[in-house]
């Protein structure tokens, strides 16, 4: 009865847990026999235990006898199927624990699928495992084991996770392998841009011995902070946008130091949820292309920069940056060849050391001067590959290794005619020759730097040329108005003077008349130099064309002595003897000053006041200096309004010829006549020559006035002749003005036949300095118009500086004594030895010599002691109409 009782309890047993097996087996059995009871402790504490490992077990477990009732199951299990844990009482039904799951979203399938798979595997008696995919997405894995009752227990255990890794490490471990081989950078990263993969390629790149050296670091423990930045930000916005970032391109700077360009894509990873849990990267090395898009561009925009005159230096340190960008480890420089081109200057070299370009900055070239001063000695090319061997760089070895130079490339830069502007070098770290790439950029950079060196010349030569005179080097007009304007600024801030000296010197057209224009330049270059001697560095000197300079004297005190003083320092050096070829020649100048603000406020207004203070001094006798007087305007307006009524007087015909006869001593009879010109100026009435015949010269009016009295002469002699009076010779005065114009020939031939005068009727005066001007323009003209039986006399002469030798050679009928030797000749006896060495010369040189102004009986007295042939003056008649001379020769001929 008892074991039936006990076997009872045993098999109820099996519908209660193990604990409360025991205890029941303890209470039915407790304090009857003492060895049971040890028994039964015994049992009890292994169940306790038992019990306590399968609550603690990682796994699910539970028991289920032939009824399909459950008999036990842990903790685990309940949290695995989410079914809690009040509901798995033993004794509950395999189909109410997977309805509950069902309920729950923890089975794999339905209730009736699940009971006919469980029964099936319970028929037999095989254990069986298999993975069973939960409704909630997550994979349990379920070991089956039959008991031969016919019930069964099982464990189950979450692997989903584990499933997942393992999946990950397969699938990386075979995408490595085929990542390997790929030469662009591949890489996937986690959400915190940690890398989980990547390939050769990148560890390599990164420094890293293996890939999975890679995995766990960030862009922050391999590239510099402000990088790793951007390429997180990048990254953040593929991962938080879930939108892939296609082909950025991207520069970094690999392990060596190496920069390079990448076109990188990153696409976002997503799991089953499509949620983005990071991302997978590749990254295309495409710095060789961008290279040569960054040289075609880099290319067009230094042109550009030269086209539009950016600053030679800016051309120049663009050019380094994008050659130096071209190469790895390679330090550009540009050094320019000075103006002497002994030295060269500091050009551009944006990479090297400063301290190494100051000390070589402004060194001398030469047959051994490193590679840059050889090769512009040598003007050729100059590879050093080993600056520390070789021997051009003996005296600057020290200065190269003190800065790791060890290799110089230099190759001069040349102009497209030929000359050496300057020189370009490529530096580098190391022992080595360049390699065909250099010498490509080496090429291209030498001529762009040449032509950006060219142009900037040129640019410097343009502007200097705009801003200063060529012969003398001065500021021209142009930097007159800067100059000035400044000076006065200068002037009113500080309450000083500006004082504006308007210089012209006297006698410079009769030196370069008579002495050429060489001479003339030498005059011009000399007073320059001489006048910029005198001044400080604050005043400016300016020379506005042919004789006139105008100085400015900026910041001077209010004291017109002081400005004088300067003046007087200005004269006396102008004045010092310069000799000319053979002639030794003393300048002098007429100064006219103006005073800023006392003579005017603005530049314009001083520089015209200046000029009529200069107009001023040259009346008043040359060689002074005037200061400028408000009267002094009213003349200057004069001239100017005398030069507008001289260009219409030859058309309102308000000239006239006057006739001054010329008398031969021996026979007293009128044997010429010379044409002398008035202007019956509408206001001023009659007008000798001297208060127009500047101006014409000045203007040039001269040239068709000339052209006129010519024309004039011809027909009135033509016309005495005509009426029958014996025939004269007409003298007519030509200007040097005239005399230079191309086709005074042709003028003068069409002036005879106009008039059908014979050319022997005719005599050209010219003035001693106009035919030494261009002596042997001068013989030809004559020659010419000796062709024509025109006749060639000299005017003034002793006046000026006409060489015998070359007297010699001109065709020339008279000399005429200037009247300057005239007039004291009967007294002075220094006149008198010049007249009579005139005349005695004529003789000798077979041509005759007239005397002009005479007046007195004691001139003709001397004259015609001295054997002089003709005179001229108002002892015998002043000039008269051609109405008079026609009486003249009326009564001569009577
Ligand atoms: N005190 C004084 N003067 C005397 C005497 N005898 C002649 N004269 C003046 O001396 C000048 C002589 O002419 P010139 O030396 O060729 O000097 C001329 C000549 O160089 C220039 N000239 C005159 N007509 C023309 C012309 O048609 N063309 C050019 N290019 N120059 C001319 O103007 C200058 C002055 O001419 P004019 O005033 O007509 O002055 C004339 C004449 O009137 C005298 O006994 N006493």
């Amino acid at each position: 009865m008892a074991s039936k009782s006990a076997k009872k309890a045993v098999e109820d047993s099996e519908s209660v847990g193990l604990a409360a097996l025991a205890k029941l087996v303890r209470s039915s059995y407790g304090g009857r026999q003492s060895d049971l009871e040890a028994k039964l402790q015994n049992l009890e504490a292994q169940a306790l235990r038992l019990a306590t490992v399968i609550d603690n077990i990682s796994q699910g477990i539970c028991l289920f006898d032939p009824e399909e009732r459950l008999i036990l199951s842990n903790p685990r299990y309940s949290e695995i199927y989410r079914v809690p844990p009040e509901r798995l009482v033993p004794g509950i039904t395999l189909r109410e624990i997977v309805v509950h799951r069902v309920a729950a979203g923890t089975s794999a399938m339905s209730v009736d699928e699940y009971l006919a798979l469980a029964r099936s595997v319970n028929s037999g008696a095989i254990s069986r495992t298999w993975a069973a995919d939960l409704a909630d997405g997550r994979t349990v894995q379920v070991y089956h084991h039959p008991m031969p009752d016919g019930g069964w227990v099982s464990t189950h255990e979450d692997v989903t996770e584990l499933i997942a890794t393992r999946q990950i490490v397969d699938e990386r471990i075979s995408l490595q392998t085929l990542i390997d081989w790929v030469p662009d950078y591949l890489w996937v990263k986690d959400s915190e841009s940690r890398f989980i993969v990547a390939n050769r390629s990148l560890a390599a790149d990164s420094g890293r011995e293996t890939t999975r050296d890679m995995i766990g670091l960030t862009d922050f423990d391999l590239h510099a902070p402000e990088l790793a930045s951007k390429f997180r930000a990048d990254e953040l916005s593929v991962l938080q946008t879930g939108q892939p970032m296609i082909d950025e391109e991207e520069f970094v700077v690999d392990r060596s130091g190496a920069g390079k360009w990448l076109s990188s894509t990153k696409v976002p990873l997503r799991n089953d949820r499509n949620d983005v849990f990071g991302l997978v990267g590749i990254a295309h090395d495409i710095t060789g292309r961008k290279r040569e898009d960054m040289l075609r561009t880099g290319q067009a925009q230094i042109l550009e920069m030269i086209a539009t005159g950016a600053p030679l230096d800016d051309v120049l340190d663009r050019l380094m940056h994008l050659m130096e960008s071209q190469l790895t480890g390679i330090l550009g420089s540009v050094l320019l060849l000075d103006k002497e081109g002994r030295h060269l200057r500091h050009g551009a070299a944006p990479s090297l050391a400063e301290g190494y370009i100051n000390a070589i900055d402004g060194v001398a070239i030469g047959p051994k001067v490193g590679s840059c001063g050889t090769a512009v000695f040598r003007r050729e090319p100059v590879v050093v590959a080993d600056i520390m061997r070789d021997p051009l760089w003996e005296d600057y070895r020290d200065l190269a290794e003190r800065y790791g130079y060890r290799s110089c490339w230099s190759t001069p830069i040349v102009s497209h005619q030929g000359a050496v502007l300057g020189v370009f070098a490529m530096y580098s770290m190391t022992v080595r020759e360049p390699a065909e790439a250099e010498t490509r950029l080496i090429n291209f950079t030498t001529r762009i730097a040449g032509i950006a060196i060219e142009r900037k010349k040129a640019e410097d030569q343009i502007h200097f040329m705009a801003n200063h005179d060529v012969l003398t080097g001065l500021p021209n007009r142009a930097l007159l108005q800067d100059r000035l304007s400044q000076a006065i600024l200068h002037a009113e801030r500080y309450d000083r003077w500006v004082s504006v000296v308007f210089i012209d010197l006297d006698n410079f057209k009769l030196i370069n008349d008579t002495l050429g224009h060489n001479a003339g330049d030498r005059l011009l270059k000399t007073a320059a130099e001489r006048m910029v001697g005198c001044i400080s560095s604050t005043d400016t000197i300016v020379r506005l064309g042919g004789d006139e300079f105008v100085l400015v004297l900026s910041d001077q005190p209010k004291n017109v002595d002081l400005i004088a003083e300067t003046l007087q320092k200005l004269r006396t050096a102008i004045a010092e003897p310069l000799q000319l070829g053979d002639h030794c020649v003393r300048a002098t100048a007429s100064f006219g000053i103006a005073n800023y603000p006392k003579d005017g406020k603005a530049p314009e207004s001083l520089v015209a006041n200046a000029d009529a203070a200069m107009y001023r001094a040259k009346e008043v006798g040359r060689d002074n200096f005037q200061f400028y007087a408000p009267e002094f305007n009213t003349r200057a307006h004069e001239r100017f309004l005398l030069q507008e009524e001289l260009r219409n007087a030859l058309e309102r015909s308000e000239f006239e010829l006057l006739y001054q006869p010329q008398i031969d001593l021996r026979s007293g009879q009128i044997m010429a006549v010379e044409a002398l010109i008035r202007w019956t100026h509408p206001t001023h009435g009659t007008m000798a020559p001297v208060g127009f015949i500047p101006t014409a010269e000045e203007t040039g009016l001269i040239v068709p006035i000339g052209d006129w009295v010519l024309h004039e002469a011809c027909r009135q002699n033509k016309a005495w002749q005509d009426i029958g009076l014996e025939p004269i010779t007409v003298s007519v005065n030509v200007s040097a003005r005239q005399f230079s114009e191309k086709n005074l020939v042709e003028r003068v031939v069409h002036a005879l036949s106009e008039s059908d005068l014979e050319g022997c009727y005719l005599e050209l005066e010219l003035t001693e300095s106009l035919i030494m001007q261009d002596v042997g323009l001068a013989v030809t003209t004559m020659n010419k118009l000796q062709s024509l039986g025109v006749q060639i006399s000299i005017d003034d002469f002793g006046t000026g500086y006409s060489s015998l030798t070359a007297l010699k050679t001109f065709p020339i009928a008279r000399l005429k004594i200037d009247k300057s030797f005239i007039d004291d000749v009967a007294t002075n006896e220094d006149d008198q030895a010049v007249a009579s060495a005139v005349i005695s010369l004529g003789q000798k040189l077979n041509m005759r010599v007239i005397a002009e102004g005479v007046e007195t009986d004691e001139q003709v007295a001397f004259l015609r002691k001295n054997n002089c042939d003709e005179m001229q003056g108002y002892h015998f008649s002043k000039p008269v109409s051609s109405r008079q001379i026609e009486r003249l020769l009326e009564s001569r001929s009577r």
